[in-house]
């Protein structure tokens, strides 16, 4: 774990609230093993039918007709999984939401979870249940790749983005207080040992992937502090990677440089805390057609759990409209994490050969549905797109 060689109490800003003075200046490393090694690969064997148990959380809204379309292509095309179907529903328990314990036993168990949207009620109402999972399991990076679709025409052909974003803590800690009438605060908590473990993250994805730099993207000219620690943090895990190049950029000035020519992203890793990551993934995936197609993988040490990056799209729901694109695109990077890469192969192909023949649901402008672009999917596995 990286430590501050020096740091202080003080009170900031005359409201009472103590704080740490986080110094920039250069600081000690202690080993600390349980993020040397930012995650345990996938180690589960095969039932005794023959298929690897994944545990499937279909979700709200979109989410069981997403689910559907990847339950029916897996048969197809014969992957070895079963799913093991959970709700995740919250009940009470002395007085508090939880989720059920059967949901937290499954992913504890499989190590390894497909989820489909889940929607958290604006303003009062339940916690957000996708955060309640990313922390229960400590699923430390939300890893967000965003690639243009071949034979799909978008402003730009040579969107190819990858966000690794904070995903326990930062702006998403949920810690709000209504300090006196009309004056709410809402705590961004950053913690050393969460930014070391994302960076690590960050640069280990940058090494195994072939991309040769890393970009820290903050607003610590703000946020002097958190953001400041946390570039802190990827400053020191950074000097770990000689080989990789490292800079950083603020989050504004990233927005604008990637909308204006997202070209010279494609060979690097952004990282960065929590809400940011949540924004520029959803404006990334503008830029190659919309959230029909944007994947994601929560990555943990002791579970991995993969869904779309998309919501529970409400307008849609239930209507055989949605693009089963994203959430299947999640489940080909939950097989390669599984080392099933035939099979991730297969299905890739298949849908990247449906949408290049112009097969598409209405977000793309064509005229199928869920079920009958799935159709089209199935016809194509294994074939090259043309
Ligand atoms: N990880 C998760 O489970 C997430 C859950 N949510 C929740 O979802 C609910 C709805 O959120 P919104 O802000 O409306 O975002 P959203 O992602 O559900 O929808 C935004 C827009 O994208 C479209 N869209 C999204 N996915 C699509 C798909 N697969 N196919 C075709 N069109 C698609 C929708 O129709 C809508 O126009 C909220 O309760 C929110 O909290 C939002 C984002 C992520
Ligand atoms: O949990 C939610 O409802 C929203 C989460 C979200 O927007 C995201 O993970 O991208
Ligand atoms: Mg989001």
């Amino acid at each position: 774990m990286i430590t501050p060689l020096s740091s202080t109490m003080r009170t900031a800003s005359g409201r009472g609230l103590a704080t740490r003075a986080f110094s920039t200046s250069p600081v000690a490393r202690l080993a600390m093993p349980v993020t040397n090694a930012p995650t345990s690969a996938y180690a589960k064997e095969k039932g005794a039918n023959g298929k690897y148990l994944v545990t499937l959380i279909p979700g709200d809204g979109i989410g069981p007709e997403v689910s559907n379309s990847v339950k029916e292509i897996y048969r197809a095309a014969n992957v070895p999984i079963e799913w093991e179907e959970v709700n995740v529903t919250p009940t009470i328990k002395n007085g508090k939401q939880v989720i059920p314990e059967e949901s937290v036993v499954s992913i504890k168990k499989n190590t390894i979870a497909l989820k489909g949207p889940l929607a958290t009620p604006i303003g009062k109402g339940h916690v957000s249940l996708n955060l309640t999972l990313r922390r229960t399991f400590s699923l430390f990076a939300n890893v967000r790749p965003c690639r243009s679709i071949a034979g799909y025409q978008t402003p730009y052909d040579n969107v190819d983005t990858v966000l690794i974003r904070e995903n326990t803590e930062g702006e998403y800690s949920g810690i709000e207080h209504e300090v006196v009438d009309g004056v709410v605060q809402s705590i961004k908590l950053i913690t050393l040992e969460a930014s070391e473990r994302v960076a690590r993250y960050a640069f280990h994805h940058a090494e195994q992937n072939g991309r040769n730099k890393v970009t820290a993207v903050h607003k610590a000219n703000i946020m002097k502090m958190s953001d400041g620690m946390f570039l802190h943090a990827c400053r020191q895990v950074a000097k770990e990677y000689p080989h990789i190049e490292y800079d950083e950029d603020l989050l504004d000035r990233a927005c604008l440089r990637i909308v204006q020519d997202p070209a010279p992203y494609a060979d690097r890793v952004m990282v960065m805390p929590n809400l940011y990551g949540d924004i520029l993934s959803d404006m990334c995936a503008g830029l190659i057609g919309g959230l029909g197609l944007t994947p994601s993988g929560n990555i943990g040490k002791d579970a991995s759990l993969f869904e779309a990056v998309h919501g529970t799209a409400p307008a849609i729901a239930g209507k055989d409209m949605a693009n089963p694109t994203a959430l299947l695109l999640s489940s080909i990077m939950m097989l390669r994490h599984m080392s099933l890469f035939e099979h991730a192969d297969k299905i890739e192909s298949g849908v990247f050969s449906a949408i290049a023949a112009g097969e598409r649901t209405g977000d793309l402008g064509g005229d199928l549905g869920t079920k009958a672009f799935t159709e089209s999917i199935i016809k194509r596995l294994g074939q090259s797109p043309k």
